[in-house]
């Protein structure tokens, strides 16, 4: 792999290739030429060879790409070849349901550890997992060897969540609460809220209808 800084667009393109590309193998497809992928991807094939250049050589001239293959190297180098095991604070409605959701055993993130700090909540046992007291996160954390942290908790109690994680040596947050959170540099933070998308399906309607 190149050492150079990987934009984080390309993070998510590669992410986005896996997809369509796990589609297609379901389809029975062995080799897809890149004209294919791009098109189903909606960018254009050299935009996929310019994001897959950071990782390697892929693809054949006048073949195209093994589909199995450029599957397991984009994963390989995304590092999700492997399994994660996460942690999940705030166990509310969002949080039972990611709990309950099948994909993420499936694409090798195991949710081991589910915290809330609700008196009423903690002994409670969502998908096979026992509510545990946040304050008990550090102990959990070392003992089941988490290296993800979930947080589904309230707004105004995003920041808690992410000092217990961020004291117990998690280093990789995902926020589902509304708010921004403060770690430190080595804490890598992704935020998740499909409101942004909801705003963007709503300018784009706003516009047309204004155009019209
Ligand atoms: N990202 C998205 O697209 C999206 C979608 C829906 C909801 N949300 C957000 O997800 C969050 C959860 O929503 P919900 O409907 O599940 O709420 P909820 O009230 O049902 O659940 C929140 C849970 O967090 C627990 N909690 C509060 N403080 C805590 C702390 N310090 N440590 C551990 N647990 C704590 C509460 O006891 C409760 O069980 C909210 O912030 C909501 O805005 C985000």
């Amino acid at each position: 792999m190149k050492s150079e800084h990987i934009p984080r667009a390309t993070i998510q393109r590669l992410a986005l290739y896996v997809q369509v590309l796990e589609t297609f193998r379901r389809e029975g497809s062995e080799v897809l030429s890149s004209e294919v992928l791009a098109k189903a991807c909606n960018v254009n094939p050299s935009q996929i060879r310019k994001d897959l250049a950071y990782f390697g050589e892929f693809g054949v001239r006048g073949v195209g790409y093994f589909v199995q293959d450029l599957i397991s190297s984009i994963k390989q180098a995304l590092g999700v070849d492997r399994v994660w095991k996460a942690a999940l604070v705030g166990v509310g409605n969002l949080g039972k349901a990611l709990l309950r959701h099948q994909d993420f055993p499936r694409r090798g993130f195991h949710i081991v550890g589910a915290f809330d700090c609700d008196p009423f909540k903690i002994g409670e046992e969502v998908s096979g997992l026992e509510v545990i007291c946040s304050r008990r996160l550090k102990e959990k954390v070392e003992e089941l060897d988490i290296e993800i942290g979930l947080i589904t908790t309230p707004p105004e109690r995003a920041q808690r969540a992410a000092n217990y994680l961020v004291d117990a040596g998690v280093r990789g947050i995902i926020n589902f609460a509304p708010a921004r959170i403060n770690v430190p540099e080595t804490v890598y933070v992704e935020y998740v809220d499909f409101f942004h998308h909801l705003y963007a399906v709503a300018f784009n309607l706003n516009m047309d209808n204004q155009d019209r």
